[in-house]
């Protein structure tokens, strides 16, 4: 087990604003994380600094053991896996799903004149299996549905092989059915030994995949809880982080949450 995200006394001020206020919270190689909290509450921003794409204002993050600020960034984020609707909008329209895919593990969006090697071309195709893409492969990127567009982009953070995955909103804008096929596929990946630490944000407990373990609840820029998600995600806890009375309940391996 294996530390790859570590927030020791963290704060971030934008504009005199206090975005993140001295936040602790760490992440093992084997916890699958979903981070919860009203609009405006910091998941965003823990996600720019877990990403290395963002440095705090104080306090100190280290991501997969590299410390922000004295690392080359560029050179952790290509250990680091993001799907986030922000970066699909760089993939070209018309490009195909496969060419989506392969061209991930050369960090560029948009197959030019790159030589792909054999061992890319079979991995693209067993993540796009993995992701139920492959009778999509031929498909234009941009005649994709939501749901698809969103398998897409998971998949090309999966093909880099990365030691962190950070998933933001993965299910958000899905139809009940997209969404209930997602949450399967990300329950498998997170039970599979090869898959990397995992923070996923959400905005609703009935998307939080079975197989993941924590929760961080933020609210107004602080961690109101975090840890293990049976003993985290209570009415309590969901009550306070959101500001209103709240009830949650447990079917089995899903949560569904709703006013008190
Ligand atoms: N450059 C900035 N200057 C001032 N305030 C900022 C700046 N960037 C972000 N903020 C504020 O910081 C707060 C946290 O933003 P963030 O996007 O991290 O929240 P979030 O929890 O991801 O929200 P949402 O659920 O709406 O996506 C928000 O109130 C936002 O308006």
């Amino acid at each position: 087990m294996t530390r790859v995200l570590d927030l020791d006394d963290v704060s971030v001020v934008r504009n005199g604003n206090r975005i993140l206020d001295s936040v602790r919270w760490s992440v093992d190689s084997s916890e699958r994380w979903v981070i919860l909290g009203p609009n405006g509450a910091g998941k965003s921003t823990i996600l720019a600094l877990a990403s290395a794409s963002m440095h705090p204002t104080s306090g100190t993050v280290e991501v997969l053991g590299e410390r922000l600020g004295r690392v080359d960034v560029f050179e952790l984020r290509t250990r680091i896996g993001i799907a986030a609707t922000s970066l699909g909008r760089r993939i070209p329209p018309h490009e195909s799903v496969g060419n989506a895919v392969l061209t991930a593990a050369y960090a560029v969006t948009g197959r030019w004149h790159e030589q792909y090697d054999a061992v890319d071309l079979e991995r693209a195709a067993l993540v796009m299996d993995d992701w139920e893409l492959t009778r999509l492969s031929k498909r234009a990127y941009g005649t994709l549905s939501d749901g698809e567009q969103k398998r897409v982009q998971i998949a090309r953070a999966v093909m880099t092989d990365p030691e962190l995955m950070l998933l933001d909103e993965p299910a958000g804008s899905l139809d009940l059915g997209a969404r209930e096929g997602l949450v399967r596929s990300l329950a498998e990946y997170a039970a599979s030994p090869l898959a990397p630490g995992l923070v996923m944000v959400t905005h609703h407990v009935e998307e939080i995949p079975p197989g993941f373990t924590h929760v961080l609840l933020l609210a107004d820029g602080k961690v109101s809880a975090a840890g293990p998600i049976a003993e985290v995600l209570t009415d309590a806890n969901l009550t306070s982080t959101f500001g209103t009375p709240l009830r949650v309940s447990r079917d089995g391996d899903r949560f569904t949450a709703r006013a008190a």
